[in-house]
């Protein structure tokens, strides 16, 4: 079947979280309109970009594009931007059950609200492994109140000017803020901050009593790890990222930028009230910068906006590493559903994340190179062959294992600003040991999800300190590992993956911290360009040869 979308994006003004600002909306909404379809159709997307002033891409998060590596909607890799007033269309097949989304990759647009839901269910007849009687989609971001254009221009500027936390963390687009806490006189406060705004009442989770429900809890913060709960309920998860997870109860669900869960929660509660769903962030200090974000799982009949009879539950402490680790561990492949990794590789890339002062700017940086995008995308230059469209010589496949440091401030000495591409051999297996390291700061290390474009990858293990490349891989989980299309990097510590170059395409890999990305925090692979025939016109409209 086919699925067709027309969507026109636009800035308005709105009031996610009380607060009003101008933010990118689809077609009115932000988060956008939610993509349903089922296994292997095809979703059409006809997208007007009506930013008027502003390029555009969208990304199609978790959707592997096999064979239609131009719809991936990766600005400067796999298309040019689409330019104010113009019309893209954006063709692929959903060929994977499971929780997907998409959003904005194009400059920090993701962070003005260029989001939303991708929902693939099985074909007709055909049910998953669990049972369940309602399916939700729910999104958890964090928001902030300076627009994306005064964000990219702090984090590119000398001196640097960091983000900073988040004012509010949203629920399925709707957030709180405390319009009081406004320190500026000069605000009209009630047109700019409103907190009757009906756009920022609490999200509602409706639920019957005795019901189960699967709650699909994804994550595009720009920059937090959270934290998710509902008060007095646990959750199963039965999903990550598309795969069946064998599963594991939880009471708090850590999940990082680019993740999505399924869960399963059962209304087994009291029902003559209201409880509080709460997101709150981990792995950075925002405990007096940035308050949870609050949604009511209202039992039905009680009315929707009555407010739970408790406080709202606290989220686990923010420096807690153990249990984000211990939580990254309990994920395995469901059994039944295990799709076996190879039991070797042909390549191993160790990728040291740093970050650096290169030439006066703070950037983040994978073996001493720290990434921009090139003009014409690569995915073109690659299979037009246009050399000089970027540095042809690959970055390192690893680091000086035996003098670096992981636990010291990086020296800052020979690290560049470069855009060359790993070249993958078409169908070879690939390791990849993501290394952390201290920050800038003293003894701090900070938590990354990294998200791979056009594959998934099998975890092959997680560990803390140095990873040891003569004995760790001997503790690799070769039988059950789950497959993923994003996973974090714990402070000080290492994450192993392991995928097939089996998808012709020019792909990224990086850091979905959004304002990481834009500080380079990212890589290109390339494989089996040879194999693709000619590109559609539609994506080369920045390319312009004799
Ligand atoms: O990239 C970052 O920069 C700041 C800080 O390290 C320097 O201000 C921060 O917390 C980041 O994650």
């Amino acid at each position: 079947r086919i699925r067709r979308y027309k969507w026109e994006v636009k800035y308005e003004y709105k009031s996610p979280d009380c607060f009003r600002k101008v933010v990118i909306t689809i077609n009115g909404r932000t988060p956008g309109p939610t993509i349903q379809a089922r296994q292997n159709d095809t979703v059409i997307v006809e997208l007007k970009n009506s930013l008027l002033t502003e390029n555009v891409a969208i990304h199609w998060h978790g959707i592997r594009q096999i064979g239609t590596p131009w719809a991936d909607g990766t600005e400067g890799v796999t298309q040019c931007p689409i330019l104010p007033g113009e019309t893209f269309t954006y063709k692929f097949v959903v060929d994977r059950p499971g929780t997907y989304l998409y959003h904005a990759h194009y400059g920090m647009q993701r962070e003005a609200g260029l989001y939303g839901s991708i929902r693939v269910s099985l074909p007709e007849g055909e049910s998953e492994p669990y049972a369940y009687d309602y399916d939700r989609s729910i999104i958890l971001n964090d928001w902030f109140h300076r627009s994306a254009f005064e964000q990219a221009a702090g984090l590119s500027s000398i001196p640097f000017q960091w983000v900073g936390e988040p004012q509010s963390l949203l629920i399925q687009g709707k957030g709180r803020f405390n319009c009081s806490s406004l320190n500026s006189p000069s605000l009209n406060v009630g047109t700019i901050c409103n907190e009757t705004n009906p756009e920022c009442s609490p999200y509602v989770i409706a639920v019957i009593p005795g019901k189960t429900y699967r709650l699909r809890i994804s994550s595009l913060t720009a920059l937090s790890a959270l934290s998710f709960q509902i008060e007095g309920h646990n959750m199963t998860v039965v999903e990550a990222d598309g795969h069946n997870v064998e599963p594991f109860v939880v009471q708090n669900l850590f999940i990082y930028s680019g993740e999505t869960y399924s869960v399963l929660i059962k209304a087994d509660q009291n029902p003559t009230r209201n409880y509080w769903a709460t997101t709150n962030i981990v792995s950075r200090n925002a405990t007096f910068t940035t308050p949870p974000g609050l949604a009511i799982l209202n039992y039905y009949p009680n009315h929707p906006k009555r407010s739970p009879p408790t406080t709202p539950p606290s989220g686990p402490l923010w420096n807690d590493v153990g249990s984000r680790l211990n939580q990254s561990l309990a994920i395995k492949a469901r059994k039944g559903f295990i799709i076996p990794p190879p039991q070797s590789a042909d390549r191993m890339i160790v990728m040291l994340n740093t970050q650096n002062n290169v030439s006066g700017n703070v950037r983040w940086s994978v073996n001493k190179v720290t990434y921009t995008l090139p003009h014409i995308p690569y995915l073109i230059a690659l299979k037009e062959n246009i050399t000089s469209a970027f540095d042809q010589t690959p970055p390192p496949d690893g680091y000086d294992f035996k003098n670096y440091d992981i636990f010291s401030v990086a020296e800052n000495k020979s690290y560049t600003i470069r855009n060359g591409v790993y070249r993958l051999n078409f169908n070879s297996t690939v390791d990849i040991i993501l290394q952390n390291a201290n920050s800038l700061s003293n003894k701090t290390s900070e938590t990354h999800p990294w998200h791979l474009h056009g594959h998934d990858f099998w975890v092959l293990g997680y560990g803390e300190g140095k990873f040891d490349i003569y004995n760790d891989p001997k503790k690799y989980n070769l039988v059950n590992p789950i497959m993923k299309n994003t996973v974090p990097v714990h402070r000080y510590g290492w994450t192993a993956l392991r995928f097939r170059a089996d998808n012709p395409g020019a792909w990224a890999f990086h850091c979905h911290i959004e304002s990481h990305f834009y500080m380079g925090m990212g890589v290109v692979f390339a494989e089996g360009i040879e194999r693709l025939g000619e590109l559609p016109s539609s994506i080369k409209g920045c390319v312009h040869r004799k």
